[in-house]
């Protein structure tokens, strides 16, 4: 199965709202507006047939060529009131409101008065949702240096060790020698998740004792990783939030401490966010560029929530590059971010 047919699968829960929300706005008014004119009594002596509407698609359509007869969609004059139900429906979709506005007001220019159908709208939304998300629909970057070192942070529960799993096998399959550090060395069931994945990928994960210092853990995964001429070095850490100092010295340890084996290290540093927190994810960046110098991210869990519309906000607020998706919790459920194969799945095309 294709990433994008997986993608449109998985992101029905999103993109049903918006789609559907489509729909219903502009069936909401579209049977008063496609009300036909009363159509005069057909003299008894013409045949019936050729005026009547449903002759259309039947023996005269395909006597002259006509397409097979298919209903013809609902359209809906835009006008303030369909404009604020966009608006509406785009805010419940997490897109945000700034976002929403914007997008709305991209759609009506020029087209108000005019009869819209749902499927137009669709193809107008994709479009607008494609062109805010195409300049940060970045791939991770590789670079010649090895090794590369990856620094993956995140809340707890957000999706990294699964993330860092998931990467790790495909790029071990991609033929890229790969080392984990298992740098939340307080949670014993986050440390034995990493080991499972490391297993699944064939990749060496290096672990500490419980509670011991992420910055010696990482110092001695440099040198594991250096030693064997690992091509990427992914390094997990820990995730609490309730002490942000804590967390912010902790993560600038780590830091500092590769920095004496490698000064250009991190090269990546990967905020891992859960898209079924909906807006929260925005101030989840927010933080945590302010604990760590975030260089892309990555989004979990997009096929478990009707909140997706969440990627667009984060894409036009921070305009950081989006590097790939989660959309389950297998091995190849993650891929990366295709700005046109998100719009148009997410609006349900
Ligand atoms: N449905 C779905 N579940 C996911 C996805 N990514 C991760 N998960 C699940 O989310 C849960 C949390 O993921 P973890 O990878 O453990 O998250 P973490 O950030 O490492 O969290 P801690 O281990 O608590 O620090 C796990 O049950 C994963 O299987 C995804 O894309 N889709």
């Amino acid at each position: 199965m294709s990433f994008f047919t997986k993608l449109r699968e998985r992101l029905t829960r999103s993109s049903n709202r918006i789609g559907q929300g489509l729909d219903e706005i502009v069936a909401e008014a579209a049977p008063e507006a496609e009300a036909p004119a009363p159509t005069p009594a057909a003299p008894v002596s013409e045949p019936a047939a050729v005026s009547a509407p449903s002759a259309a698609g039947g023996l005269v359509g395909r006597l002259f060529g006509r397409a097979p007869e298919r209903a013809e969609e609902p359209r809906r004059a835009l006008d303030d009131a369909m404009l604020e139900e966009l608006e509406d429906m785009l805010v419940q979709a997490d897109l945000g409101v700034e976002t929403a506005l914007r997008v709305s007001a991209n759609i009506a220019e020029g087209r108000m008065g005019r009869r819209v159908s749902s499927t137009e709208l669709k193809e107008l939304l994709a479009g607008e949702i494609a062109r805010i998300m195409t300049p940060v629909a970045r791939p991770m970057p590789l670079y010649p240096k090895t090794p590369q070192v990856v620094l993956v942070v995140g809340v707890n529960g957000s999706g990294k060790t699964t993330t860092i799993g998931k990467l790790a096998s495909q790029f071990k399959a991609a033929g890229k020698k790969v080392v984990i550090a298992a740098g939340d060395t307080f949670r014993a069931a986050a440390v034995e998740q990493l080991q499972v994945w490391g297993k699944r990928a064939d990749v060496p994960v290096m672990v500490a004792a419980q509670g011991s210092d992420p910055a010696s853990l990482a110092f001695d995964a440099m040198t594991r990783a250096e030693a064997d001429g690992a091509d990427l070095l992914l390094i997990d850490t820990a995730g609490r939030l309730q002490n942000r100092q804590d967390l912010m010295e902790e993560l600038a340890k780590i830091v500092r401490v590769i920095r004496k084996k490698d000064p250009s290290a991190p090269h990546n540093t990967l905020l891992v966010l859960d898209a079924t927190t909906g807006q929260n994810a925005l101030s989840q960046v927010e933080t945590f560029r302010k604990l760590a110098d975030v260089s892309g991210l990555v989004m979990t869990k997009l096929d478990g929530t009707a909140r997706g519309g969440v990627l667009v906000a984060l894409a036009d607020r921070f305009g950081l590059p989006i590097h790939a998706i989660g959309v389950g919790e297998q091995i190849d459920d993650l891929d990366a971010f295709d700005a046109n194969d998100f719009a148009r799945a997410l609006v349900g095309l």
